[in-house]
């Protein structure tokens, strides 16, 4: 929610991957969202918007502080994302996450049929799994962690590990984006908790592990999400956004090259070192600057917290040394724009783009990545991937990059730059392939059905 011209509360979609993924699910399944207004002392009542059931918890302004700036993304946030910036563990904040999990674990349990199945999604809402089931048994729970599940010896700094492990473990079904971060719950629940758990490893969507807790049988199981690839590819086709990506070309000054990038302003995303890659390409003449534009869209995120407002200055900077240096009259380098654009502009910049730049130093699965391939309706394009995010498992064709590695994005930038029109023709069909067939439907279909053959099993 947020505050309109006149003063009126409006609704406006929140940014992120998360969200992007779910609203067609709950959509098909009919389903009602349990979530926070977006907006910190808000009273709302339930409400119908756009033909979804919403159910506002309200969030005042010492929890956003503690336990969504603070708990959620300057705890987890850094220490699920191998320290890319230094966890803070603050009793504070622990007490307010405990607090609002309990929250939307109450709302949930009066909100919820007899019997219904409920999705928990994600990080910030890690122990709702345990609290529900206590106060509903007769729910079937699934949990979904849409970003990487940490390597032990990471996790195991958390102080409150056992807590979080164990809210978790409340669920029927805990999902992970990848088979990696499975495995690491597994080893987690075996060495932290002592549990019993299944052995082998688990494989995309198939092969699922589990773990035996308090006489349940829990699942454990890797399930990559996606896009609404359909929806884009039409999106793509529309004549409005080609008409707009040939005026994005024109305005842009018709340069033989545009490379784009689209992320959340976050410090894992890796735009800082993207931009240091180009600045060098250009220092060493691999990329003409009187043929070559950048154009940046970052989303504003999480601005309060410290190390997100230090990395927006540091990029800043770097935008103004790269356009002080290589930009002329009338013709900039690097186009930056720190504001969120709709839904058909960005995919018409998607469809603009020469060199899609996603070098993220670490990425739960990476949506921006998907949606630009369902975007290349015309087989053009060059997509340069982070091993890091999780699309790279399924995008063998990219031009894949170490992020830590410059020499090597640098490597591959220019031979994205370059390609010739039949490799690339080759690279981008295969991707199109991917992400047409393994949709956000698929995803949901798979998470789901997989969760309801759980209430209908024996414990082991
Ligand atoms: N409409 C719109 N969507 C955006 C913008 N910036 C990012 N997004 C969307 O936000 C999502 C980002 O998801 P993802 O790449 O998985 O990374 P996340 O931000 O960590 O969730 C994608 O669906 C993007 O298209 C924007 O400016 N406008
Ligand atoms: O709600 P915000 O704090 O503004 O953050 C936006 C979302 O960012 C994260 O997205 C993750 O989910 C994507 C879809 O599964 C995935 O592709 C991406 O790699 C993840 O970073 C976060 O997990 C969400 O909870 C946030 O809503």
């Amino acid at each position: 929610m947020v505050t309109g011209a006149d003063g009126a509360p409006e609704w406006r979609r929140s940014p992120g991957g998360l969200v992007s993924a779910l609203e067609p699910v709950l959509r098909n399944n009919s389903g009602g969202w349990v979530g926070w207004p977006g907006q910190a002392d808000a009273d709302v009542a339930p409400f119908v918007e756009d033909g979804l059931e919403l159910h506002p918890v309200r969030l005042d302004s010492l929890d956003y502080e503690r336990y969504y700036e603070g708990f959620s993304n300057g705890t987890l946030w850094p220490l699920y994302h191998d320290l890319a910036v230094k966890p803070m563990y603050h009793r504070e904040w622990w007490d307010s996450y405990v607090d609002v999990n309990r929250r939307f674990a109450e709302a949930t349990a009066k909100t919820a049929a007899p019997g219904a199945t409920v999705w928990v999604q994600d990080y910030q809402l890690q122990l709702v799994p345990r609290m529900l089931r206590e106060l509903r048994p007769d729910l079937t729970i699934g949990f979904f962690l849409h970003i990487p599940f940490p390597p032990v010896e990471l996790f195991m700094q958390l102080p409150w590990r056992r807590e979080v492990v164990e809210g978790m473990l409340g669920a029927d079904l805990i999902g992970f984006q990848l088979p990696g971060g499975a495995d690491n719950f597994m080893i987690l629940a075996r060495k932290l908790l002592g549990l019993p758990t299944s052995r082998g490893y688990i494989r995309p969507l198939a092969r699922h592990g589990s773990i035996t807790h308090e006489g349940r049988t829990v699942r454990v199981g890797a399930f990559p999400i996606s896009i609404d690839s359909t929806r884009i590819d039409r999106l793509a086709r529309s004549r409005t956004v080609r008409d707009r990506a040939a005026e994005i070309r024109r305005q842009l000054g018709n340069p033989g090259v545009i490379m784009l990038g689209v992320d959340r302003l976050d410090y894992t995303k890796g735009i800082d070192m993207r931009l240091r890659a180009i600045g060098e390409l250009l220092q060493e003449g691999r990329l003409d600057p009187s043929d070559t534009v950048m154009v940046q869209l970052a989303t504003p995120s999480r601005e309060r917290v410290e190390q997100y407002a230090i990395m927006r200055r540091s990029i800043e900077e770097q935008v103004g040394r790269i356009n002080g240096e290589y930009g002329e009259v009338g013709s900039t380098m690097v186009h930056y724009m720190h504001r969120p654009v709709g839904r058909e502009e960005l995919t018409a910049f998607f469809v603009a783009a020469d060199v899609m730049l996603v070098t993220p130093l670490r990425d739960g699965m990476n949506l921006v990545a998907k949606e630009y391939v369902a975007s290349k309706v015309r087989l053009d394009g060059a997509l340069v991937l982070s091993e890091f995010a999780g699309a790279a498992s399924e995008f063998k064709q990219a031009y894949l990059v170490n992020p830590h590695d410059i020499e090597g994005v640098k490597n591959a930038m220019a031979a994205a730059v370059s390609q010739d029109r039949e490799s690339g023709r080759r690279r981008m069909r295969a991707l199109r392939r991917q992400v047409l067939a393994h949709d956000v439907d698929r995803w949901a279909r798979m998470f789901l059905e997989v969760l309801r053959s759980t209430s209908t099993q024996e414990p082991q």
